[in-house]
């Protein structure tokens, strides 16, 4: 039986070390920010109806999505968010879970999920557990300022724009602290491993 593990956090929390930890043990994991990005590639629906509704300023010169011009728009604006995510989420879900699927029928004894919304749109009933990587919030906002050069009133507005940290280490099943060295970060991953191999 396979152990399906969502896997969430915050905003720079240090999800990514957890991933790896698991990719490097041999266990697939299907990254919702990398399927975000592909729902979004010029010719598929998504961009369009984001182009329709933002605007061709959210367009480069070769048709491709601006990221940053985006970013820029729906982090300082809530509704606008609220309107990405309506355009955007039906579609993730359904890629997201294809993609956990064809993972599952490869008959690994542990699937993980990293979805950074897990929570925030409703993905927790569909893993069998969730670990949240978790961080104090000033560790959180100097690493993300650190890792993506924004401006502090930028990275706040970034973490805002999600459910608490602590809300979701709440929520979760697991919790992975990730306020000390990444080498402590990657001990808790293998020992969740570890856990959840005798789950399965
Ligand atoms: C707003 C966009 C253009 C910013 O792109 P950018 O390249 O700067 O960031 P990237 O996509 O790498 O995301 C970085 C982090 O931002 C946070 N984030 C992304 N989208 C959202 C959102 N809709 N709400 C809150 N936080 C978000 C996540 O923690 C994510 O890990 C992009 O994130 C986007 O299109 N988001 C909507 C799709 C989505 O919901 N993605 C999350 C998958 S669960
Ligand atoms: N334990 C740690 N010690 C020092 N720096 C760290 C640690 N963990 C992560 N970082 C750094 O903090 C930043 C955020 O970490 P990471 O990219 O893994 O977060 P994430 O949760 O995957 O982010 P996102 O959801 O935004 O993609 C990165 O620059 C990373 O190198």
């Amino acid at each position: 039986m396979t152990y399906l593990l969502g896997l969430t956090g915050g905003i720079a929390s240090g999800k990514s070390t957890v991933s790896r930890t698991f990719k490097a043990a041999g266990f697939p994991v299907v990254d919702a920010d990398v399927i975000a990005r592909q729902i979004v590639e010029p010719g598929q629906p998504v961009l369009a109806r984001i182009a329709q509704a933002f605007g061709p300023e959210v367009l480069r010169a070769d048709g491709s999505l601006d990221r940053a011009k985006l970013a820029e728009i729906v982090f300082s604006q809530p509704g606008r968010m609220a309107a990405l995510n309506q355009i955007n989420r039906p579609y993730l879900r359904e890629a997201i879970s294809q993609a956990l699927a064809q993972a599952k029928a490869g008959g690994a004894a542990i699937v993980v999920g990293d979805i950074p919304l897990l929570y925030e749109a409703d993905y927790a009933d569909d893993f069998d557990g969730v670990a949240v990587v978790s961080v104090d919030p000033n560790i959180q906002l100097s690493r993300l300022m650190a890792r993506d050069g924004l401006s502090q009133a930028d990275a706040e507005a970034r973490i805002q724009s999600q459910m608490p940290l602590a809300q979701k280490a709440a929520l979760a099943d697991f919790v992975i602290d990730n306020n000390g060295t990444q080498e402590a970060t990657i001990a808790q991953a293998n020992a969740l491993i570890h856990r959840l191999q005798r789950l399965s």
